[in-house]
């Protein structure tokens, strides 16, 4: 296992447009995870807070600027080759027309159909939590 006793810490939004859909994109298939679907985000850097990875990684990925958010959940979770902790967080207002900006697929989705898509194991936690701030 490489790198198995670190952790990665992820920064991770779940954007909610005015219509209350959730932004979703799918990992590149070579990826950690690849070839599921995920909400936006990445690792936190060296001496960044949680927040401004999260502010950096949406502007990167999707093309926004966060206006607000609140923290959702912490989920963490070992899969075989890597532990993560993913810090969650509900964007709820943002400036800029959000779409993905580095060649993933991406859309729109209410939450009632997230079901239908595959996410890595450590996104059940998520989905419970979504279910029930509904
Ligand atoms: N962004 C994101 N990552 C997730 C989710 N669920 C989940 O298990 N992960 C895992 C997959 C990866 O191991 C890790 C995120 O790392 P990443 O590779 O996307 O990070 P990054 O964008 O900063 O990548 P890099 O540029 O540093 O290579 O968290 C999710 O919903 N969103
Ligand atoms: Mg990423």
């Amino acid at each position: 296992m490489s790198k198995g006793s670190q952790v990665v810490h992820v920064a991770v939004g779940v954007i909610e447009d005015e219509q209350g859909r959730l932004f979703i994109s799918r990992r590149a298939s070579e990826r950690h995870q690849g070839g599921k679907w995920e909400f936006p985000g990445g690792k936190v850097e060296q001496g960044e807070s949680v927040q401004q990875a999260l502010a950096r990684e949406l502007r990167e990925e999707c093309n926004i600027d966060v206006e607000q958010c609140a923290p959702l959940t912490v989920v963490e979770h070992r899969y075989a080759d890597k532990a993560v902790r993913l810090d969650v967080w509900l964007v709820t207002r943002y400036r800029g027309q959000a779409k993905q900006l580095e060649g993933q697929e991406w859309r729109w989705v209410a939450r009632h159909e997230l079901e239908a898509y595959q996410f890595p194991d450590a996104n059940i936690a998520i989905l419970d939590c979504l279910r029930a701030t509904q």
